[in-house]
């Protein structure tokens, strides 16, 4: 949508019920009982739902978690278990019980599901995420509800996204959503967590980065989920400032909060849509290094049109491989951009100071290349 200085909650939601390509994320705790076990009438609510905006024509994304969940019974453990080996053990047993179901659920509406399991280590090299990119593109253009879920079985534990709502924004900025909605167990956005007394509902959201101090929100309370309210937020930040608008509600609203009726929570989106790819290294994963620039290279930078050259870097900070994300600092040691890093950690420090022609030179023409191409870089 084009964003106006002034945009109004009935503008949000009638950009979302005419939204060609739609993203929707539903988390653990609303596919599963009190026991934490999955419900199967709930992802059979859910699958109509979705399956009646596909019908009409829209692009469906499903982001769904659910695999623990799906895993945790059949494997006969009480409840979600706790460490990351049986979670991942626990998710590779569910995540196939999670897609049959799904597949049951949509085939009864003629419709076709496939699944595409993502780490965030995926999501932050070039040619993984042209591929996911593609192969969303080519689902969607198949009339596939391509459905995501994070490769819990795969994922390190210091590089996860561990809830599904970040993976659902960067899934909306991958596949340029037109909205992004998130269902959850709560129907709403509250000011403060709904258990607390005088939390009120909140209907709109024209600016979620000047919300996010307004509001008090807090990690899961339901044993069941993962982010809460707070990775709820900030992915609809993400996708705000993607220019995505996000709807906020529970499950059991998802055909009414796709219909543009007014349910749950709605935020607007801050900015114009900007490049899904420099978007998607901005908030794909945590930097692993950092690069520190003289006060020239970060004057260029901070233009916004320079690549980051070796002539320019006085030090490399952290082990990382090249494609990996790391910070771009100035000499006082503030954060000037995030990049994709062109050369593995170890093959910089020869590098530094030198300038193409030397680099070409000395090192041989596959390292005369910029340490972060502009293509992949994005100040902040
Ligand atoms: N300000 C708030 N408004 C609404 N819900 C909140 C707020 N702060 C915390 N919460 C809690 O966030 C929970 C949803 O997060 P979570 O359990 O992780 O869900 P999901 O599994 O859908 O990702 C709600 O059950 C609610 O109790
Ligand atoms: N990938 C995990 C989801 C983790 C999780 O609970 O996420 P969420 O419900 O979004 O807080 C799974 O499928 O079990």
């Amino acid at each position: 949508m084009t964003v106006a200085s002034k945009v109004t909650e009935a503008d949000v939601r009638q950009t979302v019920a005419g939204a060609r390509t739609i993203v929707v994320k539903v988390g653990s705790s609303s596919l599963t009982r009190s026991s934490g076990h999955l419900d199967a009438a709930k992802l059979d609510a859910l699958a109509a739902a979705l399956a009646q905006t596909a019908l009409m024509g829209a692009r469906v994304v499903l982001v769904s978690s659910g695999a623990i969940a799906a895993g945790f019974g059949p494997l006969g453990f009480d409840a979600r278990p706790g460490d990351v080996a049986t979670q991942q053990a626990t998710a590779a047993v569910g995540q196939g019980l999670l897609m049959a179901r799904y597949e049951t659920a949509f085939g009864r509406f003629g419709i076709r599901v496939g699944q595409i399991l993502i780490t965030a280590e995926d999501t932050i090299r070039p040619q993984q995420y042209r591929n996911v990119q593609r192969t969303l593109g080519r689902l969607l253009d198949l009339g596939v509800v391509p459905i995501v879920n994070e490769n819990d079985s795969l994922a390190s534990n210091e590089i996860r996204f561990g809830d599904n709502d970040r993976l659902s924004a960067l899934v909306a900025n991958l596949v340029r959503a037109d909205a992004l909605v998130l269902l959850t167990d709560v129907d709403a956005l509250y000011t403060a967590p709904p258990s607390q007394p005088g939390a009120r509902r909140v209907g709109f959201v024209p600016d979620v980065v000047a919300a996010m101090d307004d509001v008090t929100v807090t990690g899961p309370t339901s044993g069941v989920g993962t982010g809460g309210m707070v990775t709820k937020l900030e992915a609809a930040r993400v996708a705000a400032v993607s220019g995505i608008p996000t709807v906020l509600t529970c499950a059991s609203n998802a055909g009414p909060a796709l219909m543009g009726d007014p349910v749950g929570t709605v935020f607007a989106p801050v900015k114009q849509r900007g490049s899904s790819r420099r978007l998607w290294i901005g908030f794909a994963a945590d930097p692993r290094g950092t690069l520190v620039a003289d006060a020239g290279a970060a004057k260029a930078v901070r233009g916004g049109r320079a690549s980051l050259l070796a002539a320019g870097v006085l030090e490399v900070r952290g082990a990382f491989s090249a494609g990996d994300p790391v910070w771009i600092d100035d000499e006082a040691g503030d954060h000037l951009a995030r990049g994709l890093a062109g050369f593995d950690s170890e093959e910089i420090p020869q590098m530094l100071g030198r300038t193409t022609v030397q680099l070409r030179r000395f090192l041989g023409d596959e390292y005369a290349h910029p340490l972060v191409h502009r293509d992949n870089l994005v100040l902040v």
